[in-house]
């Protein structure tokens, strides 16, 4: 594929002056050493399945493998690595990692989210769907409620033909991510029922939302069914793709669900060697269809070798031996994990705290952080206050409390237009943005801001590959910034709204090539809800702020105590965890699902590196939340009464 340059002449692709490294000479890089079975699984030339409990470093060996085979050639130029994550923040962080490890190979590996990826095919190739399946208005991505599939399935078992009385008890909740999701669209649509109840409902889903008169509906299930289907009906685009990426690597595998593993059978199933990475004790994603038991079917289908990690990196050696408890409720055969993190003295590992009301657990806790900060070289960031459901009921009294020590909250999960927060600060375009205004706002000091803006608007332009086009966006961003300097000088916070700081910034990186570059080169980002989240999200750190850098400290939220929910804790990791609201009213859908609750359960507080916190009121522990407590208290954590 050639490159255009701001020209418009291509340039013949060549491959980068880069070195390549011997397999046997090639050594991990920014960590010191892999664990024997790390070894072994990154120097297999098969598929992969890379099974270990939390902190092992599955994400890091995803990194190191993907600078092993860029940097030996085994994977060789232009081919690339495509590397499938199910959180937008978990392919951001695998995308920096590998851009830091290797940058010379940067471009040859892309990392994204499932949903990114199969939007990104159905959005480029719509045109080369088979007939029945072709639309000519574009699509709205929309979800149904679960009354709106209550109200559909209905409908459906009363017009049903008479063979298929009574056999369309599908259930609402499970309707979309398993059965239609595990249904394989046929090229054409046939005419005629055959009496299969599934296909019938599913047929008519598709009816009623897709192949309509006006927009098209679908959701990201829809969206991954379309691109299975291109791919199996368009050999030509299986084959690109195959050649394009011979690798494809898979993060977080327990998540997968039907219509993404048929997905990934039907694209990458041969001629590809796929890496899934994966810990069935940490698959908190059943009630959207994760299957279960997905890295042993990923295993038996494609014939891939299994191996087993055994260190942690993350967790002190006292945590993992509580994480060792928790684990074995959900899996007997769990092999104690080996702690190989620094020792720290000093702390209590792990203990529950018992508060009589919420304003004491929050008065008390900003009071403990601040005092821990002081006394220590730790910051705000090495702190996490997870929940496992309501945070926002967290959120005003921690930040009220922490803000009179000066220390900031940043509600992760909190929505900004329509983005949660932890997505709004890992999208690539919000970060060029943010980059933009901090380089105007700061002229001196920012050298590694200069450098990726630099980098991302050659990418904008496209000139990556052109040394002349390359200086000219080098100048362009020097007046960029400096013009942007001379506006935010004339427009203090106190008189200025967001809308008014967004259209300055985006007119003057050329809102027409940023859209070109947003649609072509990060999958799955759409600009406009971009913008509306960055705005949303810029007008609340302007309100009362004197200061441009203020208020971008604020939009950040850097250096902050983070609140999340346990789901988005995923992959994530703290020095210090506060796992709140142990109690029926966070948990209140535990009962209903035990398993996964103790995978939630296990998920937030395998965050914690050195020092966990769980906290609790005084109501009633008998009913399935007794679960909790008979864990922790099998697992030694000492209980206070913090009055
Ligand atoms: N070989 C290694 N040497 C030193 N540190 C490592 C190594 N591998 C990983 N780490 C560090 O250990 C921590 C955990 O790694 P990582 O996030 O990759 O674990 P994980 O297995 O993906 O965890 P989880 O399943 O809990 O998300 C990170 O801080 C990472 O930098």
């Amino acid at each position: 594929m050639s490159v255009p340059t701001q020209s418009g002449r291509a340039n013949p692709p060549t491959a980068p002056a880069t070195t390549l490294i011997s397999a046997q000479k090639w050594r991990p890089i920014g960590i010191s050493d892999l664990e024997p079975a790390a070894w072994e699984a990154l120097r297999d030339t098969g598929n992969v399945a890379v099974v270990a409990g939390p902190g092992a470093g599955k994400t890091e060996f995803l990194a190191q493998r993907a600078a092993y085979l860029l940097q030996t050639g085994i994977c060789p130029w232009p081919q690339r690595i495509l590397a499938i994550s199910f959180k937008k923040d978990a392919a951001a962080n695998l995308g920096r990692r590998v851009a830091s490890r290797v940058p010379e190979h940067a471009d040859r590996f892309a990392s994204m989210t499932f949903d990114a990826f199969t939007k990104s095919l159905v959005d480029r190739f719509a045109a080369a769907l088979p007939a029945d399946w072709r639309i000519s208005d574009g699509y709205d991505i929309r979800y149904t409620t679960d009354s709106e599939v209550s109200q559909f399935l209905n409908d459906v078992a009363f017009s049903a033909p008479p063979a298929l009385s009574g056999k369309l008890g599908f259930q609402a909740r499970r309707f979309v991510p398993d059965t239609v999701g595990g249904w394989q669209l046929p090229e054409s649509l046939p005419t005629e029922d055959k009496g299969d109840a599934v296909s019938y409902a599913v047929r008519e889903w598709w009816r009623a939302r897709y192949l309509r008169t006006g927009t098209a509906e679908v959701d990201f299930v829809m969206l991954n069914r379309l691109a299975e289907l291109l791919v199996r009906a368009v050999p030509k685009l299986r084959r690109a793709l195959r050649m394009t990426y011979p690798m494809v690597f898979v993060d977080e595998f327990q998540d997968t669900t039907s219509a993404q593993f048929s997905f990934l059978t039907s694209v990458f199933g041969s001629e590809t060697t796929v890496t899934a990475v994966g810990d069935s004790k940490q698959r908190i994603m059943g009630w959207a269809g994760a299957l279960p038991e997905a890295l042993q079917r990923f295993t038996d289908a494609f014939n891939a070798t299994s191996y087993a990690l055994a260190w942690n990196f993350r967790s002190s050696d006292a945590l993992v031996e509580l994480q060792h408890v928790i684990a074995s409720k959900l899996d007997p055969t769990t092999v104690r994990a080996t702690s190989k993190a620094t020792a720290e003295v000093g702390h209590e590992p792990a203990v529950l705290w018992t508060f009589s009301n919420s304003d004491q657990e929050a008065t008390f806790i900003a009071d403990w952080i601040a005092r821990d900060i002081a006394a220590s070289d730790r910051t705000p960031s090495d702190f996490a206050l997870i929940a496992r459901q309501t945070i926002k009921d967290y959120e005003p009294l921690f930040r009220a409390r922490l803000a009179a020590h000066g220390i900031r909250v940043r509600n992760d999960d909190a929505r900004f237009g329509k983005m949660p927060l932890q997505d709004l600060l890992k999208s690539e375009t919000a970060r060029l943005l943010l980059s933009l205004l901090r380089l105007a706002n700061e002229p001196h000091g920012l050298a590694k801001v200069w450098r990726d803006v630099a980098a991302t608007m050659e990418r904008v332009h496209g000139a990556t590959e052109d040394n002349r086009a390359q200086r000219r966006v080098s100048e362009e961003l020097a007046e960029l910034t400096t013009q942007l300097r001379t506006w935010l000088r004339a427009h203090p916070p106190t008189a200025t709204s967001a809308a008014e700081a967004i259209n300055q910034v985006v007119s003057l990186l050329d809102g027409a090539a940023l859209r070109r570059y947003v649609k072509s080169a990060v999958p799955g980002e759409d600009l406009d809800i971009v913008l509306g989240a960055f705005e949303a999200r810029l007008e609340t750190a302007i309100n009362g702020a004197t200061e441009w850098g203020h208020v971008l400290d604020d939009f950040e939220g850097a250096d902050a105590v983070v609140l999340l929910t346990a789901h988005r804790s995923k992959g994530l990791e703290y020095h210090t965890v506060f796992f709140l609201g142990i109690h029926a009213k966070q948990w209140w859908a535990y009962g209903s699902d035990r398993r996964e609750g103790k995978s939630t359960f296990f998920v937030g507080l395998s965050r914690a590196a050195h020092r966990l916190i769980f906290t609790t009121d005084r109501s009633d522990r008998t009913g399935p939340i007794g679960d909790l407590f008979t864990m922790l208290a099998e697992a030694g954590v000492p209980e206070v009464h913090r009055e």
